[in-house]
């Protein structure tokens, strides 16, 4: 199968938050029969990267399985604490994560932001945290219907990142998820367009702040209401490096559709 790997050198990363869904003996069955339709699929794994984001529950048995099976999906955490470790009731550290093999950790979520009122100062400090663990952090950003309407598109976004990058060290491994807040769930994602444009204004975020190397390096992912049938849209624009895929990525044959979005390009 054509990859379109794309000349950048980045390696497009389709990534699934299962939010609070599937527990730990639903995920084995649902990462087994992932894995299989990506096998069967023939997809060549230096060409894409497919990760799930589990509920903490899950993510024991999600390694072992893993790890047991060679099977060629990763895994990560929907959340971390800013704390190493302590009186914090309900707190996952970073290096409880690192200690399950977890590559990522999908941080700044809007649901975070919104349910669990994390501003921008936590989600600097536990972009920090993943870090210094080791797990290389998603961080979430994206703009309200209203953002938009009163700021444009890229504004809070871009003043988001900002805010999360804040004291992180030249070139450090992060992954960047710019999801508009209308679009999750919605039905009604931004166009391939949209997604460029804010996708475009956060890299040079990245490079301001972290440096052009890490900026060129920096995976940026579209999320909100991806599907397979717009997927391709998506990776074909030259910004945009994978997606974050919420209420699609609890149907194995979708995700895995979607992660085949290979097969979609061109038509
Ligand atoms: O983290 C994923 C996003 O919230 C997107 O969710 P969605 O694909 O259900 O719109």
């Amino acid at each position: 199968m054509a990859q379109v790997t794309k000349a950048n050198g980045r390696v497009p990363f389709i990534a699934g938050n299962w939010k609070m869904n599937l527990d730990h003996l639903q995920s084995i069955a649902f990462v087994q029969k992932l894995a299989w339709s990506l096998k069967d699929a023939r997809l060549d794994f230096d060409g894409v990267e497919v990760a799930v984001f589990p509920p903490f529950t899950d993510l024991r048995s999600v390694q072992t399985l893993v790890a047991a099976d060679k099977l060629p999906v990763k895994y990560g955490a929907q959340d971390v604490s800013a704390h190493d470790a302590g009186a914090f009731t309900g707190e996952i550290s970073g290096a409880f994560l690192k200690a399950l093999d977890c590559e990522y950790v999908i941080i700044g979520h809007s649901e975070r932001r919104t349910l669990h009122m994390e501003d921008d100062a936590l989600v600097a400090a536990k972009v920090k945290a993943a870090l210094k663990y080791d797990v290389t952090p998603v961080i979430c950003v994206g703009e309200t219907a209203e953002d938009l309407a009163e700021h444009g598109p890229s504004a809070v976004p871009v003043a988001q990142l900002t805010a999360a990058l804040e004291g992180v060290g030249a070139g450090a491994d992060i992954v960047v998820a710019y999801e508009p807040v209308w679009a999750i769930g919605s039905g009604q994602a931004a166009t391939p367009e949209q997604a460029e444009q804010v996708a475009a204004a956060l890299r040079a975020v990245v490079a301001e702040s972290i440096g052009a190397d890490a900026a060129a390096a920096t995976r940026i992912l579209y999320g909100g209401s991806v599907k397979s049938g717009n997927i391709a849209g998506f990776m074909r624009q030259p910004n945009v490096d994978g997606a974050l895929v919420g209420g699609a990525s609890l149907d194995v044959a979708e995700f895995s559709s979607i992660s085949r979005f290979q097969s979609h390009v061109g038509t």
